[in-house]
């Protein structure tokens, strides 16, 4: 089990106990922060400051020093300071000469600087051992003791011995070392920080864009158009008739779109003959962020599901019911029950239901603890093969749901279709690909390709191997 800081403090309070002194440079928002968690578990904390008298609000029980006084105190020195203030340490180049020095720095944009803070640091202090920390963890957090986000710290660095020393001191403070390899590992980590969430964007900006477009589009049909023609005020439809078609809509082709990567790499190394080119960039990422893609799609889906639950209690459906009835009770006509509308309305909604059962299926796999219980062929399985059975029932609920209207030209307004017909042309363009590449013969070259044979393999040795060239 993880050393707590509850579990350091009686050794805080031994006075036998010789405690490990850290040395903070900088008494900032992060150093104050840090030293008095460090103080909390157990360590002696010095801070180096450039006014050590002046610093009134550091926590109880630390001292503070000039850097160079600080330095000299303690062989781990956490760099509680800004990148763009470290070249004053190149007047303490021999005080921290064999030191660890462990950077915490973030910056504030991407790639800001051509190397990472760390490896700054180190060509700046070339005797002493940097490793990169902490920079995951925000003062905010450690002080109020929560840590409510991540409590996983990256570490990385050159010296096995000095990562290791402060990996110990991460674990002693109650949070997670993450081993990440060497000094060169920290422009990553430091990239880290200032993401936000990258691979949810994709999936978000592409629901958006879908979500505005047919919003125009079922606004045209359904509320512009009665309006030109019939002088008819159907704005009321924009509460909950439209977004029932949006959302199960960009539901459908979120979904389809998670698969329709997957068909493109095929097709690609079929035509290429071979497994080992990269595939271009916008498939690479596209495949990296499925999962996303996947879970924003079951959003939808569920925003679906509670409007269609709230049907039988609208006014117009309920108002419309009654006017129907009332009409043919006045007319004497009765409508003859079809077995065939009862049989469409009944699948169509069957479909759905099942559909959406293997939807939040796919959903409770990719949760971490149920994912982490399952080995990788199960998860294969579910995702893979439940996934394309859950395309297939939510293709075929809308085609369904579509029924005899489906092709007859009265539904043209404007020559513009139905949404629902919209909805279909990626799922059904998904499917029939995928049911070609399961054909045995293509199927049977697909498997070899991917067992590593190659059909020509002095093209595929030469030199583009590495990169695409589409
Ligand atoms: C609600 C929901 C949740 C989801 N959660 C997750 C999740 O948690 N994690 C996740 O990863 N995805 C998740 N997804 C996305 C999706 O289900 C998976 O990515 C799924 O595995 C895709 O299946 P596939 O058959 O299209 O692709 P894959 O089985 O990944 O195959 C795609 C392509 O990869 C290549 N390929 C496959 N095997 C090999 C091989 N052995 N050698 C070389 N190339 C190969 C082929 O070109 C193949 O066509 C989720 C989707 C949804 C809807
Ligand atoms: N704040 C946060 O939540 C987090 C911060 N970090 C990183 O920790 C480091 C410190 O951040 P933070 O404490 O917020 O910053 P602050 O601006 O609050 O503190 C920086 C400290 O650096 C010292 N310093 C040394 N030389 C200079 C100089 N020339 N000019 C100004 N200050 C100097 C100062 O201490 P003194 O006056 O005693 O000399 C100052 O208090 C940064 O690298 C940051 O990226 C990382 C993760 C989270
Ligand atoms: C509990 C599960 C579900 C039920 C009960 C259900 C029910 C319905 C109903 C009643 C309609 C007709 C709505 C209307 O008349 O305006 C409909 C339409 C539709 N459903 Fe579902 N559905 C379910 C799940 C799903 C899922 C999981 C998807 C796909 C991801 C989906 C996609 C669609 C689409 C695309 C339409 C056509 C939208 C339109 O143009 O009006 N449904 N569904
Ligand atoms: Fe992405």
């Amino acid at each position: 089990m993880e050393k707590t800081c509850t579990d350091e403090l009686p050794l805080a309070m031994n006075s036998s106990e010789k405690r490990e002194t850290v040395c903070i440079f900088g008494t900032g928002d992060f150093g104050r922060s840090l030293g008095f968690k460090m103080l909390q578990c157990g360590y002696s904390v010095v801070f180096g400051s450039r006014n050590p008298q002046m610093s009134s609000l550091l926590p109880n029980g630390a001292e503070a020093f000039s850097y160079p006084e600080a330095a000299k105190q303690s062989d781990i020195i956490i760099m509680a300071i800004h990148r763009e203030h470290y070249d004053f340490l190149t007047e303490l180049i021999e005080v921290l000469n064999g030191k660890i020095l462990v950077d915490v720095s973030n910056n504030l944009k991407i790639n800001q600087y051509p190397e990472s803070n760390s490896e700054y640091l180190a060509q700046l202090v070339p005797g002493a051992h940097v490793v990169k920390a902490f920079n995951t963890i925000s003062a905010w957090a450690l002080q109020s003791g929560a840590l409510d986000a991540s409590r996983q710290v990256f570490v990385c660095g050159n010296d096995r011995k000095a990562k290791q020393r402060v990996m110990d001191m991460v674990r002693t403070l109650g949070l997670t070392p993450l081993d990440q390899g060497s000094l060169t590992a920290a422009k990553e980590i430091e990239n880290y920080p200032l993401q936000l969430f990258p691979m949810w964007r994709f999936p978000f900006y592409l629901s958006a864009a879908l979500c505005v477009f047919l919003f125009f589009y079922c606004v045209i049909r359904e509320v512009i158009y009665p309006y030109v023609y019939e002088k008819k005020d159907s704005t009321f439809r924009m509460a909950i008739s439209i977004p029932n078609r949006i959302f199960p809509i960009t539901a459908l082709t979120l979904l389809a779109l998670v698969y329709l990567p997957g068909v493109i790499a095929a097709i690609l190394q079929l035509y290429r003959g071979t497994k080992y080119r990269r595939f271009p960039d916008w498939l690479d990422h596209w495949m990296l962020c499925r999962k996303q893609l996947g879970l924003v799609a079951l959003g939808f889906a569920f925003l679906h599901v509670i409007y269609t639950l709230v049907i039988p209690i609208r006014y117009y459906v309920r108002w419309r019911l009654r006017n129907l009835t009332s009409t043919q009770t006045l007319l004497k006509k009765e409508d003859p029950f079809s077995t065939s509308s009862a049989w469409l309305s009944d699948s169509y909604v069957a479909l759905g239901i099942l559909g959406f059962f293997l939807f939040v299926l796919l959903g409770i796999t990719s949760l971490p603890s149920v994912s982490n219980a399952v080995n990788w062929r199960e998860f294969r399985f579910v995702q893979s093969k439940l996934g394309y059975l859950t395309l297939i029932l939510c293709t075929a609920h809308t085609l369904v749901y579509g029924g005899k209207r489906f092709l007859s030209p009265s539904i043209l307004r404007w020559y513009l279709p139905s949404a629902y017909i919209l909805a279909l042309i990626i799922p059904c363009t998904v499917l029939v690909l995928k049911f070609i590449l399961i054909m045995p013969c293509i199927d049977k070259t697909l498997t070899r390709i991917r067992q590593g044979w190659e059909r020509n393999s002095n093209y595929s040795k030469s030199p583009l191997n590495g990169k695409t060239d589409i």
